[in-house]
Order: C-alpha cells, then structure tokens, then sequence
C-alpha cells in the first residue's frame, strides 16, 4: 500500500513540487525546517487545500486527479494537530465517541475500551475533557481520531505543545499506537528525538521539495544526515529488554550484541524499545580490554570511515545483530591503530540513552 502525491503550488516566495509514492507501513516522519511546506503537503494529502492539476492516491483510491476530488470526509482520514480541539464541556469519552457514533458500523475496526487501554485513558473517561492536563488532551484527541477507524493518520507536530516531561509520558503511548493499531501515519515534526522515537522512515524536506525517503536506519547510516544536529552523529538500536539486574541496570539486545543500560519504569523484560548512542560516546579498540569502568564493549565489524570537519572521522561499525552503530573519532587515532573496512575491532561504549 502506498500514497502517491504529485503537486505544484506557487504561492509568493514559495514554491511546492512534490513528486512522490510513501510506503503506508507504520509512521512516516515529515522532517524538514520551519516553512519548508509540511503542512501545507499534509493539508494536500487531507485534501484541505485543493491544488490545481494534483493527483493524490491512497492505494488504488484516487482522491484527487483531474476533475476528482475527494472530500476530506470522505477520505477516512484521521487529523491531529498540535493544539488538540477538543469538544468543551464534554467528557473524554463523548468526546472519544463523538465520530465512532458517526463511522458506519460495518467499517468500525477500533473501539472505545482498546483505543482508551492503548492511549492510558481508560480511567478518565468520566473525566470533563476542561479538567485534563495538556498531555491528557492530546491522548483524548488521538483517540477520538483512531476512534473514526481511519486508513490513514495525519499528524501535525502532536508534541510541539508539549512541555519535555509532558512529551517523555506521551511517547510510549504514540509508538504503541503506531504498533498496535495498524494504521499508517504520517507525522510532522522538527524533532531528530521524535523522529528517531517513533518513525518506520523518513521524508526529508527542504524548499517546498521531498529531497529523500529513507528509513530509518538509512538516515541515521549516514554522515550528513539531517537528524544530526547539534550533539552530532547518533545511532539508533531496536532491540528487547532482556533481563532486569538487582542492580538497577537492564540487559538490552540479543545476547550478540548485549548492552547494559540504566532501568526506568518504563522499561519491562520483553519490550520492544530504541536506544540512543551517541558517536562520540563510542571508542574503539583493537583488543577487548579487561580493566577498565565502561560496561559495554561489543565485538563490531567497520564497515566504512568517512572524514567530517576538524580532524574527526566517523567509522560506520556493523554490530553482530546486524545494526549499525557509529563511532566518531580522531583521524590521527583512526591512522594510529590502522583501521579499515573489514576489520574486527571492539566498541566501547561510554553512555547509552533509551530513546524517550
Ligand atoms: N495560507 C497561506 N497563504 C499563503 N502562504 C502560506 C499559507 N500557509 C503557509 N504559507 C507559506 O507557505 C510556505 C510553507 O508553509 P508550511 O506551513 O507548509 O510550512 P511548514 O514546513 O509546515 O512550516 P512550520 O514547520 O513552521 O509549520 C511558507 O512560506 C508559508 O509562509
């Protein structure tokens, strides 16, 4: 299943050109900087903003080409935009009812009491919507979305109204939706953490342009990627909680490629999680060294070396479960122990964050 969109709008010192098909698996992320066009591509693909001369296709429905046109109602769209709009004066569950009552009964896939446990609402429902905090809010709004049973999700910067602690509970929410509910999203975000959280892949935009689609692990593979910012080159790992220690760390990955990471209460063994490693915090070393404090050192093959600015180089290291981790480094110590493509070195590494 895939979302075609082509599209030319020219307003005054802004153009959009969109040519392209997104796969409509899990969560596609729309990055791009501040009047790049994302939400005037998701008002297209909506169908809120009718372009001339733009074909939009969702699988083999055409919502928009030539003289067709699709009204948003009509497109089984669910909208969720970063100030949730809540009906006033209405509880959380006449507001989370407000379009399943409205969604024929034979086209109803989600109901109130999985969508409410999915989102951690189900204790609210008695709850006047005027009596929640910002973070209830916009669960009650993606619920009442889901509630539509809609083939696709759009979703426009849900966290950016958020404060960071408000953002951290919500997220585990999100990524569950997009798991467990089984409709594609796309999402807006300027954030390379949601971004690196939540989304299955990426378009990059820039100018009004899709300039790549790449998953995720394409785009954190390379260099110059766009979700770097200020702290740099960072990996992202998929893996299980596979055991929780007395000590207060937990065992993340297969046994292959284990790391050891400081527990939080989300964390419980069998859960699917991300973590962060952050290229500066790995080193690499030619032998497994013994005595020294840092926990995690693991067996990796590099796989490619490129130079960035200053003196420093980023080594591309493939680890035994086949996920790549980075490591940046100085290239006088990349010319000192002689690294190459191909070669087995151990990784240390010195911090490593769940993604939250
Ligand atoms: N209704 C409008 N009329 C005219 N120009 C508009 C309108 N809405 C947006 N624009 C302009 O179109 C361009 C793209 O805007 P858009 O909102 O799609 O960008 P964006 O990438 O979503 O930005 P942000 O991340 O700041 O929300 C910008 O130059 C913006 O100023």
């Amino acid at each position: 299943m895939t979302l075609r969109i082509r599209s030319r709008l020219a307003r005054e010192g802004f153009t959009l050109d969109v040519d392209c098909t997104l796969p409509m698996e899990g969560v596609t992320a729309l990055f791009g900087r501040s009047g790049c066009g994302k939400t005037t591509l998701l008002r297209i693909i909506a169908g809120l903003e009718r372009v001339a001369g733009a074909e939009v296709r969702f699988g083999d429905e055409v919502w928009q080409r030539d003289a067709a046109f699709v009204p948003l109602h009509r497109r089984r769209i669910g909208l969720v935009f970063q100030e949730p709009s809540l009906l006033p004066h209405m509880s959380v569950r006449g507001n989370m009812l407000y379009g399943y009552r409205r969604t024929p009964e034979a086209e109803r896939r989600l109901h109130l009491p999985e969508v409410a446990d999915m989102l951690g609402i189900a204790e609210l429902l008695d709850r006047p919507v005027d009596r929640l905090s910002g973070g209830q809010r916009q669960r009650v709004s993606l619920g009442r979305a889901l509630l539509t049973s809609p083939k696709l999700l759009l979703l426009d910067e849900p966290l950016s109204a958020l404060d960071t602690q408000t953002k951290r509970e919500i997220m585990p929410f999100l990524s569950r939706l997009a798991d467990e509910a089984g409709v594609p999203m796309v999402m807006i975000t300027h954030s390379p953490a949601e971004v690196e959280r939540l989304a299955d892949r990426v378009a990059f935009m820039r100018e009004g342009r899709i300039e790549r689609i790449e998953s995720l692990r394409e785009a954190m593979a390379r260099p110059d990627s766009p979700l770097f910012d200020d702290e740099g080159a960072a990996s992202v790992l998929e893996g299980e909680v596979a055991e929780l220690a007395e000590d207060g760390l937990f065992a993340f990955g297969p046994p292959e490629a284990r790391l050891w990471l400081g527990a939080t209460s989300s964390v419980a063994v069998g859960v699917t999680t991300r973590v962060r490693v952050l290229a500066r915090d790995v080193s690499l070393a030619l032998d497994d060294p013994a005595r020294v404090s840092m926990q995690n050192h693991l067996l990796v093959r590099i796989e490619r070396t490129d130079t960035l600015r200053s003196g420093h180089a980023l080594v591309s290291c493939r680890l035994a479960d086949g996920q790549l981790l980075l490591a940046e480094l100085t290239v006088r110590s990349v010319t000192r122990l002689c690294l190459q493509p191909g070669q087995s070195v151990f990784a240390l590494i010195k911090s490593v964050a769940l993604v939250d």
